[in-house]
């Protein structure tokens, strides 16, 4: 099977990369041509602009920053609307807001062409290893004619409905994990000054009932001040901003991820928005040092 691949940052050079590992002809293209060295070193071939790509592949996957970065690669000149056509599918993986995914599917029917909206949920590791859950809406067949490349991508899909539903669902996962972030720093944080061991909040916390990946995963990074990124903070950041919009228009009150978004921006005023999501610790260790 050929797919053509849009955007090589943390999550699309590891899906690209996975989907050559495991017998994919791919074709891609970045918007800084440079970062597309290390998948054509491992045979992938490259489109010199995104309706390059969509014209070679009867399925193009894309998986970019942010609302502006989706919209931009499907309606700017040499994009993916100048060729998609009846036959062709287009499968935005970004995580943007339910606004951009409708935009973009209304283009891209009016062309004759297939959309699906399939962000994700997992990070660099998970996409590396094929284990991301896939959160999937509008096109139902060209959900199923992808199920070969989920199956290298994910170990879980889901068909969620009309469009919208895929990046909703990602918005709402996205919204609890910046919350819990923040009240795992303050955890942190609230451990070692009142003197005791941080290392041992961690064991203890994992052998409870909100033991989980993260706090075991980026637990023992943080208190190293390691924020090497896998997902970076800028767009944590980006996803609590959209999910409280989402929040806005259901008028539902999120005072704790309204906060957690406060100490997103904070965190990225510090300059902190490349690093890992989890540097928000750092703005918790800042009201430490000012006291
Ligand atoms: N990292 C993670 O753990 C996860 C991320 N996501 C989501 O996946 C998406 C990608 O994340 P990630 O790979 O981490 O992000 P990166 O910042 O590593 O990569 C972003 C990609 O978007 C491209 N891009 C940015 N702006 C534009 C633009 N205006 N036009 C064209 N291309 C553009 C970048 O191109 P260039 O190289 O030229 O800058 C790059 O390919 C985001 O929506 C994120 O929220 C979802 C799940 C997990
Ligand atoms: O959108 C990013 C999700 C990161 C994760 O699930 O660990």
């Amino acid at each position: 099977m050929e797919v053509g691949f849009l955007g090589l940052g943390i999550m699309g050079k590891a899906m690209s990369m996975n989907l050559l590992k495991n017998g994919f002809k791919v074709t891609v293209w970045n918007r800084t041509l440079s970062k597309c060295d290390e998948v054509v070193a491992h045979g992938a071939s490259v489109g010199e602009t995104p309706a390059e790509v969509v014209k070679k592949c009867n399925i193009t996957i894309a998986i970019l920053s942010d609302p502006a970065a989706a919209l931009s690669v499907v309606f700017d000149k040499g994009g993916v609307l100048d060729q998609i056509c009846s036959g062709k599918g287009y499968i935005d993986m970004s995580t943007v807001d339910p606004e951009t995914s409708c935009k973009i599917s209304e283009a891209i029917a009016l062309k004759g062409g297939h959309f699906l909206e399939a962000p994700v949920s997992g990070s660099k590791q998970p996409a590396e290893t094929g284990q991301l859950v896939i959160l999937a809406a509008r096109e139902k067949a060209l959900y199923e004619e992808a199920v070969p490349a989920f199956d290298v991508l994910g170990k879980k899909y889901f068909f969620l409905g009309p469009v919208g539903n895929g990046a909703k669902m990602k918005l709402v996962v996205n919204m609890i994990m910046g919350s819990v972030m923040n009240a795992f720093s303050e955890g942190l944080t609230l451990a070692e000054r009142s003197g005791l061991n941080p290392h041992s909040l961690l064991d203890v916390l994992d052998l409870g009932g909100i033991a989980n990946p993260m706090f075991k995963g980026k637990g023992p990074e943080m208190l190293k001040d390691n924020y090497s990124p896998a997902f970076p903070l800028k767009h944590q950041q980006k996803d609590m901003r959209l999910a409280l919009a989402l929040g806005d228009q259901n008028a539902v009150s999120m005072p704790v991820a309204a906060a957690a978004n406060e100490a997103f921006k904070k965190a990225r005023s510090m300059g902190l928005g490349d690093l890992d999501f989890s540097a928000v610790f750092e703005t918790v260790k800042l009201l430490k040092h000012s006291s």
